[in-house]
């Protein structure tokens, strides 16, 4: 199923169970705005090549929208939609004071080079920078996109608009303490918070990890600290595991040798190469995909032995999977309130960016705990209510909170 046909379908079922009016639904369901721009650039050899990026604006009942920028040869406008309307639920399932929004541009980051990367930047900053802003849209970091992205960004829409910091979020850490670890140390808090149910801590679990970036080095190292076993990983590059735990730090000091810090787990010498198709069904207590969507799905869900999964990627699972796993009794967090780690800490730094007051580290990461143990008893309270699993606790909590802002400031033009 695709990603918006899956997006929608969890929409429509939280909808459904909060009794909301058909033309409301309907109106929360279509974007704001859908931008799509034409990029091209001069390569570093003279030739030109020319790529087409998105800016799908969902939903500002909240508050600006907000959400990240993917660079990855898959992104087309129906996955950016599909991201722009998680980012809606997730937002205000996180209740930080934002509506949802992604963009995306076509590309691989890994065949560009640093001064092709930052052109192409730049050239997608000039065609949207009158459609984003402070209290307007605010974009950060996702796949194939990072800090100095985002400066790349920030300075060239200053130029346009005067010093602007708090246009994007997820700047280098000079500007933003703690966003770069936020999502995975998010997901390590959120698993916490589950856990507490179950009487169970991360230090007697195994974990499985799909993705190896931003999101799941963060996750996998915060996972090591507190004595949780990580026994598989994976990347673009393949899969490894070790049933005795992999050396994370090891693992960590290997990609970054590697490459200048673009490396991946590849040759790593204290682990044993495995088939990445395994990866997803591998023995582990705990599941986390934290690379693209749609991996879990009706070919391979029955075959999952994981009794946890986590979501830290954006809609790992397709809705037939959601079935399957369901019925083996298989406890997911879903995707828009594991991961709201991320744009949790891009909100303390949006909020520090326009007081001009720089927090440390430790308050950073006290706030995000705090934020995310309260949204898990938000999400158990709906499940209570309305009788439903996580998935949709999650979602009538945010389409909900969506809902009820959209009634508030009426439909009058
Ligand atoms: N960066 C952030 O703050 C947030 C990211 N997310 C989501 O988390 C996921 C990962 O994002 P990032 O870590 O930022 O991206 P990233 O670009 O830093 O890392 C992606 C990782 O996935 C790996 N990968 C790509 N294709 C793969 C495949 N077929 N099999 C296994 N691994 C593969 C890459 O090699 C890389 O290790 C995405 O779904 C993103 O939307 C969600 C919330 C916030
Ligand atoms: O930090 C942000 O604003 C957005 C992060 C993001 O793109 C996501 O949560 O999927």
């Amino acid at each position: 199923m695709n990603a918006l046909a899956a997006t929608n379908r969890n929409f429509q079922r939280a909808a459904r169970i909060l009794g909301l009016d058909s033309k409301l639904e309907r109106s929360l369901l279509i974007p704001f705005r859908e931008i799509k721009v034409e990029c091209t650039i001069p390569k570093d050899d003279g030739t030109l090549v020319s790529y087409v990026g998105f800016r799908i604006q969902h939903d500002n009942a909240r508050g600006p929208m907000k959400g990240g920028i993917r660079y990855h040869p898959e992104v087309d406008p129906d996955e950016v939609n599909a991201l722009a309307q998680l980012m809606t639920w997730k937002t205000a399932v996180a209740d930080i004071p934002y509506g949802g929004a992604k963009g995306g541009i076509g590309c691989n980051p890994r065949d560009l080079s640093l001064s092709e990367l930052e052109r192409l930047t730049r050239v997608f900053t000039q065609k949207i920078h009158d459609l984003v802003g402070v209290q307007r849209d605010v974009p950060a970091p996702d796949m194939g996109t990072n800090a100095q992205t985002m400066a790349w960004i920030l300075d060239e829409y200053s130029k346009f608009h005067g010093h602007s910091p708090a246009v994007v979020t997820g700047k280098p850490i000079v500007r933003s303490l703690g966003r770069e670890a936020a999502t995975g140390l998010g997901v390590v808090f959120a698993t916490e918070a589950l856990f507490a149910e179950y009487g169970k801590s991360i230090s007697d679990q195994t974990f499985v990890i799909q993705g190896f970036g931003n999101v799941g080095t963060w996750a996998a190292k915060s996972i090591f600290e507190r004595g949780g076993k990580v026994i598989a990983v994976s990347d673009i590059s393949g899969a490894i595991k070790n049933s005795n735990g992999i050396d994370i730090p090891g693992l960590l000091k290997y990609k970054d040798d590697v490459n200048g810090g673009n490396g991946t787990l590849k040759g790593f010498p204290d682990a044993e190469v495995m088939d990445p198709n395994e990866l997803l069904v591998h023995e582990c207590d705990v599941l986390i995909p934290c690379a693209l969507g749609g991996v879990l799905n009706r070919e391979n869900a029955a075959d999952v032995k994981a009794k946890f999964i986590i979501e830290a990627a954006n809609h790992p699972t397709d809705p037939e999977a959601d079935e399957i796993l369901s019925k083996k009794g298989i406890i997911i967090l879903p995707d828009i309130y594991a991961n709201a780690g991320g744009v949790t800490v891009s909100y303390f730094e949006w909020v520090q960016n326009i007081q001009g007051f720089m927090w440390d580290e430790e308050k950073v990461n006290h706030e995000l705990k705090k934020y995310m143990t309260r949204a898990f008893g938000d999400i158990k309270a709906m499940c209570k209510i309305h009788n439903c699993d996580l998935r949709m606790g999650a979602f009538t909590l945010g389409v909900n909170r969506v809902a009820r802002a959209t009634l508030l400031r009426g439909w009058e033009a």
